[in-house]
């Protein structure tokens, strides 16, 4: 009997090339001498037209599509280790087909950024001058040769006026084009210098030295005595020996030289401390540790919603739960929103498993990352913790995978694809018979709602740990401020309680609840915000044809804009908005002598700021913690006992349906910011909406209340979860043509569902960022109750109007299931 391995010719290759054309596997011929190394997942370096790039082998074949001669070879393997396991070959498959995206893009998506190969087109003067120029080429060719080889594209797009020159350059062999190629970060390579006798041989050898070759036998002895095999660095900086002496020592074949291959190690030098054990469970944690344990033994897909208040200990069973797992040989992942991957965080991990846990997130440089990332997909750990990317984390043999704070926005990527973690995670726990652990205070819609319908398993943990209970919050009403006259941004009751912690020397967090832009207008006298009647988000301000219109964006219903509140007559009435600098220089103005630390997009840009000021405060070195979302999340400083929400419900305002689920998610969270410890906290709360039920339930801590009556809004106004929702988004330069563009998916969609009572397709209307980069924006908003059935048309709409798009450089995207609709 024989086995004959049957040798594979061709290699189906994904290729790293921005386009919908070329969308589709190409094949390349495997030369002899690559037949070992060119494997499934393998990424490779393939001729594509004139230049060279990436690409990544999904299949191998025999079955040439083209005569084979025409074939072209593979030129080169890039990896040791094929960087795609199967598992993510078929990942990225779906990524495809649920997100619609390239395959190149949803490949790109699962590989550490900074690893890719890139090529870019130069040009530069050749040798040839020709006869006859003109003043345009005259001016182009002087410009090449005094600055030399410049990248075409950045060329053409600083002066888009030299295109036909330029042309017409290189036609005369004036120019000449060719591609610069650059590899992705690589293995850092270090220098060692290792000796090549025995001790004997050496001792020996030394003593037939010239007599005044006293510094080459001290180096020799110094390595000697160091075991033999020491950094290049280190050598020299111990010895102060030249480089010269360590030429001479190699060429009498003392030494030698060898690059070595080292990881970079983000958290290196950082003190880790002990390593931890792990705690005794209170009963709850107990019931929840035993349950996800069951589902692990299963090995069968399960998803388990671990829905605890802030500080019940939801963190040690995501500890514990991991180490019963890499006991049984199994792998884990931890995602955490981005905001929340703090150094304390890294270090509860750290502590506990020590070199066994692998980080990833964006802070990192592109080198950490590749070297992190290869220490899971070598299988040199079990664990890896990270922001959203990290659920594509390489590993073979998953049993865990963990989304804390599983409410958060973040775990849907805005670019290509544009994926949800969480459904990639449900992908991945199908295909390795692994358990996702869903944790959060104020648990998403989506998932509780799973809950509910049985299709996740929900498990409690109703009280803090240390049993304190959760703080009290006071509400304030601002309209009654503004009635008896009060129109700072401070009430007087905030105002008062600032004023006592700063004469008690007590820290305190004062929360702007703000995103970027203001677009809904408010009557402060009354609260009263305008709100679409069928789909009761609140209206958006625009100018259409320079006339103030109110419109929703997400059914197109549009109103005229009221001088007067059309409630109760004021005229109070306007754009809403105040920034945290706003805010700063009021509570300068009101309190000279505080020490304000703020913190929001402007003063946390740079690299490690967001971490100093936080330690500042920390450190007691302020009194005031002014900031955005960003404080909401994770923070612990035993010393606050104060929090004051300025304002409670801009969030409630933002064109969202998800505007009260967010608004209760961010309060809850706010005020879990105290009474934490010892020192009693309390929560002031300001608010034009005090009667509003995401406002009631947070004051309350009422989780289950305020799902009660959020689910209700939903279910009767057809929004998610009860459907998908997917959005098109079209941008030009000219608003009517925007407009247009984002009708063909309208119309699309329409001849096909417009009898389907599954089906909702909206009418087009106005983005809320109205314009964007010089563009206007229309959306078109389509919901659906079955992916599946709509999948299909939602693609052909897409390159339908896509195709429009491109005729008339316009931008047609599309975002399935969003989250946000921007
Ligand atoms: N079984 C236990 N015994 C003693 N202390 C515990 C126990 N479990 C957790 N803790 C401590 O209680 C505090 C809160 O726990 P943990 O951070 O795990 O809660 P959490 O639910 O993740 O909180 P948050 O939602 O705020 O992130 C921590 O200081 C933790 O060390
Ligand atoms: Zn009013
Ligand atoms: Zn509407």
């Amino acid at each position: 009997m024989s086995t004959k391995l049957t040798k594979m010719l061709l290699a189906e290759v994904i290729v790293d090339v921005k386009s919908h054309e070329t969308d589709r596997t190409f094949q390349y011929f495997i030369p002899e001498e690559l037949q070992k190394r060119v494997v499934i997942g393998m990424r490779v370096l393939v001729p594509f037209g004139p230049r060279r790039v990436e690409g990544y082998v999904v299949s191998l074949t025999n079955n040439p599509e083209t005569p084979l001669e025409k074939v072209k070879p593979i030129l080169r393997v890039l990896d040791e280790l094929p960087p795609l396991t199967p598992e993510l070959i078929e990942l990225s498959d779906w990524l495809c087909e649920r997100y619609i995206c390239t395959r190149a893009q949803a490949v790109q998506a699962l590989l550490p950024g900074g690893m890719r190969f890139k090529s870019t087109l130069v040009i530069e003067a050749s040798d040839v001058t020709p006869a006859i120029l003109d003043a345009r080429e005259k001016e182009v060719l002087s410009f090449l040769k005094n600055k030399g080889p410049q990248v075409k594209s950045q060329l053409l797009k600083d002066h888009p006026s030299w295109r036909g020159a330029i042309a017409k350059l290189l036609q005369k062999g004036a120019i000449t084009e060719r591609f610069m190629e650059r590899t992705g970060v690589k293995e850092k390579q270090v220098a060692y210098v290792v000796l090549q006798m025995d001790r004997e041989s050496l001792l020996q050898k030394l003593d037939h030295l010239q007599a005044n070759a006293f510094k080459q036998k001290e180096v020799a002895l110094w390595l000697l005595h160091q075991g033999g095999t020491v950094r290049l660095r280190d050598l020299l900086a111990a010895t102060k020996a030249a480089r010269s002496t360590i030429e001479a020592l190699r060429q009498k074949g003392i030494l030698d030289i060898e690059q070595r291959e080292e990881r970079r190690d983000p958290y290196h030098g950082r003190y880790i401390g002990e390593k931890e054990g792990k705690l005794p469970l209170t009963a709850a944690q107990e019931r929840a540790y035993s349950a996800i344990l069951s589902m692990l033994q299963t090995r069968q897909a399960h998803t388990v919603l671990l829905q605890g208040v802030t500080g019940s200990g939801k963190t040690e069973i995501y500890l514990q739960t991991i180490e019963a797992c890499v006991q049984m040989g199994r792998q884990a992942i931890v995602l955490v929103p981005e905001i929340a991957l703090t150094p304390q965080m890294v270090e509860r991990f750290k502590k506990r498993f020590g070199e066994d846990v692998a980080v990833l997130h964006s802070r990192l440089s592109p080198g950490e990352r590749y070297d992190e990332w290869r220490r899971i997909r070598q299988g040199e750990v079990s664990i890896a913790v990270g922001a959203r990317s990290a659920v594509f984390a390489p590993f073979e043999k998953l049993g865990l995978l963990i989304i804390d704070e599983e409410h958060e926005l973040s775990y849907k990527q805005e670019e290509n694809p544009k994926y949800h973690a969480r459904e990639v995670a449900y992908f991945r726990a199908l295909y390795h018979g692994a358990t996702v652990v869903l944790g959060s205070a104020t648990p998403s819609m989506e998932v509780r709602y799973a809950a509910a319908k049985g299709r996740v398993t929900r498990i409690l943990l109703p009280e803090r740990v240390n049993r304190k209970p959760l703080p009290p919050v006071e509400i304030v009403d601002m309209r009654l401020e503004l009635k008896q006259g009060n129109r700072s941004i401070f009430s007087r009751r905030l105002h008062e309680a600032i004023a006592e912690k700063l004469a008690h020397r007590e820290q305190m967090i004062l929360f702007l609840n703000r995103r970027g832009y203001s677009t809904f207008i408010l009557c402060r006298a009354c609260g009263y915000v305008a709100r679409c009647p069928s789909c009761d988000v609140s209206l958006t301000y625009h100018y259409l044809n320079s006339i103030p219109i109110l419109r929703c964006h997400y059914c197109g219903h549009s109103e005229e804009v009221a001088g007067r509140c059309p409630e109760c007559g004021s005229q109070h009435i306007r754009n809403f908005g105040t920034g945290t600098q706003k805010v700063e220089e009021e509570l300068l103005r009101l309190f000279p002598e505080a020490r304000v630390i703020r913190m929001d997009v402007d003063t946390t840009a740079t690299k490690g700021s967001h971490e100093r000021l936080l330690r500042t405060f920390g450190a007691r070195e302020a009194d005031i913690l002014l900031g955005t979302q960003m404080i909401a999340k994770g923070l612990d400083f035993p010393g606050v006992t104060l929090v004051g929400i300025i304002t409670a419900d801009t969030s409630l305002n933002v064109p969202d349906f998800r505007a009260a689920e967010r608004t209760f998610q961010l309060l809850t969270q706010v005020a879990g910011r105290v009474g934490r410890h010892d020192a009693a906290g309390e929560v002031i709360l300001q608010t034009y909406h005090p009667e509003h039920y995401a406002i009631q339930c947070a004051v309350t801590q009422d989780y289950e209340r305020f799902f009660q009556k959020e689910i209700e809004i939903r279910h009767s106004l057809d929004h998610p979860p009860f459907w998908e929702m997917t959005v098109f988004t079209a941008a030009h330069e000219s608003q009517k043509e925007a407009y247009r563009l984002a009708r063909e998916t309208e119309r699309w969609m329409r001849r096909r569902f417009s009898e389907d009572p599954e089906v909702i397709v909206h009418e087009t209307t106005a983005a809320p960022l109205a314009r964007l980069h010089g563009k206007y924006r229309f959306h078109q908003v389509i919901k659906y109750k079955s992916y599946k059935k709509v999948k299909a048309e939602l693609l052909a709409a897409y390159f339908h109007a896509r195709a429009k798009a491109k005729k008339i450089d316009g931008v047609l995207s599309v975002d399935v299931n969003a989250q946000m609709v921007l």
